[in-house]
């Protein structure tokens, strides 16, 4: 039996139709004029004991409102969750104490104190044992050199380190469960690919359930097996990251800022591309964002290098991002039956 078990699991919110303004607002106290909000709506899945699970998806989607059913945040409407044989939120204190929380934005750590210091406060929190704690900082060494950050103020820790530190954190009451909310966002490439074998390597040792969220696919591709994409409060796909990646890894979107904002500049770059490169080369054509032109590049067909050398000899670049192709791509693709 799966670790995490969720069964026709609905959430809905009432939510207060609002008028404009002052007296609006005055009105709406005694309107009862509500509507509802279903933010989930009857999703089923089981994680097992040590899996990584990617959880995706558009904004508004249904992640944030499932993972705070999962950790006893919110009552669902509607379904049953069990999260290592506890409902989460009929026994919340009980709950916090096999679950691990970590969020991108936020940290748990204390701002003003250094890093060691903080986990000391969580162990007399968590009531985590002199010999569990030892063996875990041992860990935390090992896998991240912690230690060199012991002494260090959160507050002065760079974004990254931040992150290595809350994740550490997150582990060392040994909970079953840990959610990742964004670990890598706003981090450049070299720390994020850190971020990440850190997350590996401690849940081959410790064999923790993870369930992580990300826009990220990079994230999913180096740490999961299975990927949940949600969609409007239900899941539309729950599979091997392979056929995924079958469809979307090859894929990268090159962006390309012009030094004019000339609105059929994108559809003359598109067309001067596909004359070069064949049809193929992006999907479905180019998009234009005031200077910015993005171009979705198959690297199974075309060298990304390739065109980007033909796009800046025959028009002027001022710059150049390169970047996966984004969940909406993935979701658009699956429901038109190209991921199965
Ligand atoms: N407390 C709330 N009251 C009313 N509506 C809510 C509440 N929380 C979430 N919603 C609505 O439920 C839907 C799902 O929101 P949710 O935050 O779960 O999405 P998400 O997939 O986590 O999105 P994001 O990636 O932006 O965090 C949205 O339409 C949102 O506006």
């Amino acid at each position: 039996m799966g670790i995490i078990q969720v069964n026709d699991l609905s959430k809905s919110f009432k939510v207060l139709n609002r008028r404009q303004g002052l007296s609006g607002a005055f009105k709406d106290l005694f309107s009862g004029d509500y509507r509802m909000v279903h933010a989930v709506k009857g999703i089923s899945l089981e994680v097992e004991e040590g899996e990584i699970v990617g959880f995706m998806g558009p904004n508004g989607a249904g992640k944030s409102t499932t993972i705070k059913m999962m950790t006893g945040v919110l009552e669902p409407t509607e379904g049953s969750i069990m999260v290592n044989g506890q409902i989460p939120y009929k026994n919340r204190t009980r709950n916090m104490q096999q679950i691990g929380v970590v969020f991108g934005q936020r940290s748990q750590l204390w701002w003003d104190l250094p890093v060691i210091e903080s986990l000391n406060i969580l162990k007399e929190i968590y009531k985590v044992d002199q010999k569990s704690f030892d063996e875990n900082m041992d860990t935390f060494n090992e896998v991240l050199n912690l230690n060199k950050l012991h002494a260090t103020p959160v507050r002065f820790l760079s974004l990254g380190q931040r992150m290595l530190c809350d994740i550490a954190a997150s582990f060392l009451h040994n909970p079953k469960v840990i959610f990742l909310d964004e670990p890598t966002i706003g981090l450049d490439v070299s720390i994020k690919n850190k971020i990440r074998n850190v997350i590996k390597k401690l849940n081959e040792i410790k064999k923790t359930t993870i369930i992580l969220t990300t826009h990220d696919l990079s994230d999913i591709e180096a740490l999961c097996k299975r990927i949940v994409i949600i969609d409007k409060g239900t899941i539309i796909y729950d599979g091997g990251i392979q056929a995924v990646s079958r469809s979307f890894g090859a894929f990268r979107t090159l962006k390309l800022e012009c030094t004019e904002n000339d609105p059929d500049l994108h559809l003359q770059i598109a067309e001067k591309v596909q004359a070069n490169f064949g049809a193929k080369t992006t999907i479905p054509v180019v998009k234009a964002d005031d200077y910015w032109i993005s171009l979705t590049i198959n690297q199974d067909e075309v060298k990304l290098m390739e065109v980007l050398n033909f796009v800046i000899s025959h028009f002027q670049v001022k710059d150049i991002k390169i970047e996966e192709v984004d969940i909406e791509q993935i979701i658009r693709n699956i429901y038109e039956g190209g991921v199965s």
